[in-house]
């Protein structure tokens, strides 16, 4: 009786044994499968707040937790001493709100910022849409490359400044194109933001109706004078129609810092909008990506899709934990 007993213990542990080792099988291989790279932008991504659920791993009322860029950054990060960390403003730090005076970063994800750019062991750069003077006031902190009008200005914490030069027709234009927007289109709750050289025609407060009239309308009017019509958040964007992007910026900040080893480098991006996909294509192959977006069919170059502004501040405090401990 008892040796029967004892072979049927026997037996029941080595099938408990056997499920659970089949279950971290299915659990590892579903990792895998949900955290490989994506080349194409047109891929579904993979994104831990959806995709990595039935796991467990995610919680908390925005389904993400500072546990989860164990997997996204761990093993790519390591043992590095030295990284760089890039950023997009709007969207990506501070939440979208309805005039753009009002953007704030939350306290903790200001002080979290501010602890990584001291850290010493991360080299910070903020890539924004915004006046290279605007996002740097909006941000508040030293020891940061910030660079604004999408990478056309860039200012670095000793003073230094690069502005990226456009020829002496298209800066002529720029007044004339401002002046048209805003004598045509600025009512009904659009208005134009001018950034001295490139602008923002808001449309947040327009009646959905009148959007795409708007759109259009204010499409052509920048294409008129020479410069490129882009669709962003409840906006469009009018930018110089030169060789120049957010990527290329990247690029530059990261070879001033880095010197000609700068793809060797490990370096972590994240952003909202496409914009931001220039600077995910630079960095693709050596870097890693973030795309924030609460749609999961967005199409993107980013590595992987993080749902909102929260998340990014998940991402920040592990790569506080990790550089600051
Ligand atoms: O590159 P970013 O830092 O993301 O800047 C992109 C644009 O951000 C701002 O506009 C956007 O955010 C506003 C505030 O949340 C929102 O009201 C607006 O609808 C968004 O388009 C900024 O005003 C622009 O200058 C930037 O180009």
């Amino acid at each position: 009786m008892t040796k029967h007993n004892n072979t049927t213990s026997r037996a029941a542990r080595s099938l408990m044994i056997s499920v659970f080792l089949l279950s971290c099988l299915i659990v590892s291989s579903n990792c895998q499968v949900e955290l490989s790279q994506t080349t194409n932008a047109s891929t579904k991504m993979p994104v831990a707040d959806e995709d990595l659920s039935h796991l467990k791993v995610v919680s908390g009322g925005d389904k993400m937790s500072l546990e989860d860029f164990d997997q996204y950054l761990g093993s790519y990060i390591g043992d590095e001493r030295e990284f760089a960390l890039v950023l997009d403003f709007d969207g990506t730090l501070a939440e979208l709100t309805s005039h753009p005076n009002l953007s704030a970063m939350t306290p903790e994800m200001k002080e979290t910022l501010e602890n990584i750019a001291n850290s010493g062991r991360v080299f910070v750069t903020i890539i924004s849409g915004r006046d290279v003077h605007g996002v740097k006031e909006k941000v508040g902190i030293k020891n940061i490359v910030y660079s604004g009008n999408h990478g056309l200005e860039v200012l670095y914490p000793d003073g230094r400044r690069h502005n990226q030069g456009i020829s002496k027709e298209l800066s002529d234009n720029f007044g004339k194109m401002v002046e048209q927007l805003t004598n045509e289109l600025a009512h009904d709750g659009a208005w134009v933001e001018n950034k001295k050289v490139s602008l923002t025609f808001h449309i947040r407060q327009v009646d959905p109706k009148l959007v795409p009239q708007m759109e259009a309308r204010a499409a052509q009017i920048i294409e008129s004078y020479g410069y490129r019509a882009n669709k962003a958040h409840a906006a469009i964007e009018g930018k110089p129609p030169i060789h120049w992007n957010k990527g290329l910026a990247a690029e530059l900040i990261l070879k001033s810092n880095f010197d000609r080893n700068w793809e060797t480098r490990k370096v972590i991006f994240a952003g909202d909008d496409t914009t931001d996909e220039d600077v995910m294509i630079v960095i693709k192959g050596f870097g890693r990506s973030f795309r924030v977006s609460n749609d999961a069919n967005v199409q993107t170059n980013a590595d992987f899709r993080i749902p909102s502004v929260k998340s990014v501040f998940y991402m920040l405090k592990w790569i506080e934990q990790k550089v600051c401990a």
